[in-house]
């Protein structure tokens, strides 16, 4: 079989990881594997170069991922999906493997519609997507934040002041509140537990008064102009605040161990399941195991794989 592998949507660290598992296990099980450049961009360019063991050499460690990536709007168009397949065809091409997040999926469901055998693993350091307990890439991005709240702790009980710091996510909590549990935030604000501002400056306030040097604020992007909301705590609560945006250095760096064999797993698991004649599904993991399901399953069903960790942050707050 000939096996296509793309990245796709922001990248996130253990994507390289992924790519060399698919072409490692592919050429393993007797297949050749070709890479396509630059997520869905490439297929539609057909922009396709045949890996060997050699091509996925040394970039366990890379972060980003080796084969580019893309977001391409066009490809929620029936015509241009249509000239990807052509290509592929063209290519001899029988499957591809398509790391990426919620989007991706939701053009890996296309193109499974319209008759092109297509597997889905979960890329992305926003762990946004159901039926898989992790996304590749979530946990090295929880290190780098954890790692940077740690430093801004540092100065901001210094300088006795309140710090907000602002993670990425996109409309999913996981990465804030699972930060602000590792680094003991005293206020972690996610989309799925919005605070109220006025609660927290009365908090805040008391805070101050009990004689407390700081105060981190973590919060999911999306949810507020966090410097607007410094300026507010800075007037009314007593703390001097200021706003830290993380930005993409939570989106880079070497993937930490947990992603590189998550990555190697999922990789290895989709060769298996395209041996197996199985394609339309998107790979997860499920305590400890291996799992797939439907395109359409993981896109329907609500993700609470973290439902846990919520109710952790509120208990030991
Ligand atoms: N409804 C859709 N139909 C077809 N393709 C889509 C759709 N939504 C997203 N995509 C494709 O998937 C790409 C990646 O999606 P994006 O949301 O940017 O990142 P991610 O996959 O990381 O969530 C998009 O740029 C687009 O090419
Ligand atoms: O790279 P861009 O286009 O600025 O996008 C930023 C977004 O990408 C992410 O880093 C990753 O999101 P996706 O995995 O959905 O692409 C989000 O956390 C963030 O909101
Ligand atoms: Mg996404």
């Amino acid at each position: 079989m000939k096996i296509a592998v793309l990245t796709s949507g922001g990248d996130a660290p253990g994507m390289n990881p992924a790519i060399r598992a698919v072409v490692r296990a592919g050429i393993n099980s007797g297949h050749e594997v070709y890479a396509v450049m630059d997520g869905y961009a490439g297929l539609v360019s057909g922009s396709f170069e045949k890996m060997s063991r050699k091509s996925v050499s040394e970039i366990l460690a890379k972060g980003g991922t080796i084969i580019g990536t893309a977001r391409l709007k066009e490809f929620n168009k029936l015509e241009v999906r249509q000239r990807a397949i052509n290509n592929m065809k063209e290519a001899g091409i029988d499957a591809l493997v398509a790391i990426g997040g919620d989007g991706t999926y939701r053009g890996a469901k296309a193109l499974t519609e319209m008759g092109f055998p297509v597997v889905g693993l979960p890329g992305t350091i926003d762990n946004d997507l159901a039926c898989t307990d992790y996304t590749i890439g979530f946990h090295t991005a929880l290190e780098t934040i954890v790692d940077a709240i740690d430093k801004i702790r540092d100065t901001s009980s210094s300088h006795q002041r309140c710090s907000i710091v602002e993670v990425m996510g996109r409309y999913c909590g996981d990465l804030a509140v699972s930060a602000g549990l590792s680094c003991g935030a005293e206020f972690i604000i996610t989309p799925e537990h919005p605070m109220n501002k006025d609660e927290i400056i009365e908090r805040l306030k008391v805070h101050k008064s009990e004689g407390r040097r700081n105060a981190i604020i973590v919060i999911t992007e999306n949810v507020c102009n966090v410097h607007e909301f410094a300026e507010e705590i800075t007037q009314q609560s007593g703390f001097a605040c200021r706003a830290t945006v993380l930005g993409y250095v939570q989106r880079g760096g070497s993937p930490c161990a947990e992603d590189r064999i998550l990555a190697g797993r999922m990789g290895a698991y989709a060769v298996d399941l395209l041996s197996q004649g199985i394609s339309g599904v998107a790979v997860g993991i499920q305590n400890s195991k291996m799992v797939h399901y439907t395109f359409d399953e993981v896109l329907s069903t609500p993700n609470e794989s973290m439902q846990d960790i919520y109710e952790l942050a509120a208990k030991i707050r």
